[in-house]
């Protein structure tokens, strides 16, 4: 109180200016004190931060290289050396998907004709994953190398184009099945929406980016009653969510070709079978039943008219796919930049001859010589149209796609794999040793 007087009212001049200049003294130090305790604090908030951020980045960087399934320098390694080409003018091509079923055979018709393949599975249980992993060790044995992961890690994705300059991706990865839509919706949206979203993001931005050949389906046809299917046909009516996720993909690929420059070439498969397939589908699950002596569900559609698809050999697949790769222009953008418009093509990759449902167990029957029970239902309203007819014409102009299959000769091929790989013991009634374990 006294100070504050004498600084107020001083008695003599001088005095104010010593009294002053202490107070000054005083308060400066006071003033430095807090500053530097703050400058303390903050430099403390800062190694704070900095420490957690390092601790962070290190759970981060070991969960990646002690528990996940990518990243470290010998992953990089193995990844380059799946990737490189061994001919000339080789190709270099991500396949998702890659240990499905269409993924799996188009990897190893591209690896057989020297080009660089990696491949990108999540190896997801919505069938039999051993039959997934069955498939990978096949594609491992001929040096295609897969990496476990999903479509929609984007930091896995970006990663996998930092390390290879991929001229092409050939996208497979799809949830899959047009009645499993019923159940699980959610996959499909994931899986065949936000997953090839993500894709096309990384794609985007990748320098040089790669051009794109992804599967759609026949099934963007939806309620089209015009037979045989043309690319121009509508596809504003489809029956499923399976089949509306796909017709999304064509709306969403569309839209990065514009926007981005990247070549996208769709390709419309139609009910494709063969060695290695998908045991959710007809002619597998069939083939399976049939062996055990287990009834099968034959759906018949509107006044008993027979369900009819034209169903394709995955040997004319795989060309159609591998035409499409070799006739896909460059993406014109780089670095996520536009540069010039870039190449959009949709096409048909089907068989052309509709075979009936009740037709196609008479073949599995004679092929297996094993008589089906059939049980005949009439079609639950779950997604399924009464048939699929494949106009190839744009097909055979553009890609020099001839399917040379018919499905007799196919489920032939189709039965010899599928007795070699599950097994078959005739006096167990008929059962597939294998499969009856796994399927
Ligand atoms: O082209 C496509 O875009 C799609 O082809 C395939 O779908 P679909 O043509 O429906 O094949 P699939 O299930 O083998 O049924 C075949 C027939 O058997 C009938 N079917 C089926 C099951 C059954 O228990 N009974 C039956 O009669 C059924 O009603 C149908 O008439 C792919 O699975 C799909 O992922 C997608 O790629």
């Amino acid at each position: 109180m006294r100070l504050m007087e004498d600084e107020l009212f001083p008695s003599t001049p001088g005095k104010f200016k010593i009294e002053r200049a202490h107070t000054i003294n005083r308060q400066f130090h006071r003033c430095f004190a807090s500053t530097s305790t703050m400058f303390l604090w903050a430099l403390f908030l800062i190694a704070l931060t900095a420490s957690y951020l390092s601790f962070q980045s290190f759970v981060d960087t070991s969960s990646r290289y002690f528990n996940a399934s990518w990243g470290g320098m010998h992953w990089e390694k193995q990844i380059r050396a799946s990737a490189t080409p061994r001919r000339p003018g080789g190709v270099s091509v991500l396949v998702t998907g890659a240990a499905g079923f269409v993924g799996t055979h188009v990897s190893l018709a591209l690896r057989k004709r020297g080009d660089g393949v990696v491949g990108l599975d999540n190896f997801n249980s919505y069938y039999d994953p051993s039959l997934k992993k069955a498939r990978n060790a096949l594609l491992t044995s001929h040096g295609v190398f897969v990496v476990e992961g999903d479509i929609n890690d984007a930091r896995l994705l970006a990663k996998l184009f930092d390390v290879v300059p991929f001229t092409h991706v050939m996208h497979l990865a799809a949830q899959a099945g047009v009645r499993y839509a019923i159940e699980n919706p959610a996959s499909y949206v994931h899986s065949n929406i936000a997953g090839l979203v993500t894709l096309l993001e990384a794609c985007k931005s990748a320098d040089p980016q790669p051009a794109i050949v992804w599967a759609s389906s026949s099934s963007v046809y939806g309620l089209n009653e015009k037979a045989p299917f043309s690319e121009a046909d509508r596809t504003d009516r489809p029956a499923s969510l399976y089949a509306a996720t796909k017709k999304a993909g064509e709306g969403i690929t569309h839209t990065y070709n514009h926007i981005y420059g990247l070549s996208i070439t769709g390709l419309r498969f139609f009910t494709v079978y063969g060695p290695w397939g998908r045991p959710d589908m007809a002619y597998f699950s069939f083939t399976r039943n049939i062996l055990q002596g287990k009834p099968i569900t034959v759906y018949s559609g509107k006044n008993h008219v027979d369900l009819a698809r034209d169903f394709t050999y995955i040997d004319d697949i795989v060309k159609g796919c591998v035409a499409s790769l070799d006739t896909a222009h460059k993406s014109t953008g780089s670095g996520g930049r536009k540069r010039g418009p870039a190449q959009y093509r949709i096409f048909n990759l089907g068989n052309t001859s509709p075979v009936t449902v009740p037709a196609l167990v008479g073949i599995l029957e004679r092929h297996l010589k094993v008589k089906a029970k059939r049980h005949m239902v009439e079609m639950p309203g779950n997604g399924d149209v009464p048939f699929t007819h494949a106009n190839i014409s744009s097909a055979r102009t553009e890609l020099g796609y001839n399917p040379t299959t018919n499905l007799e000769a196919g489920l032939k091929k189709f039965v010899k794999w599928y007795l070699s790989y599950y097994g078959y013991n005739p006096r167990s009634g008929g059962g597939a040793t294998k499969a009856s374990k796994s399927l």
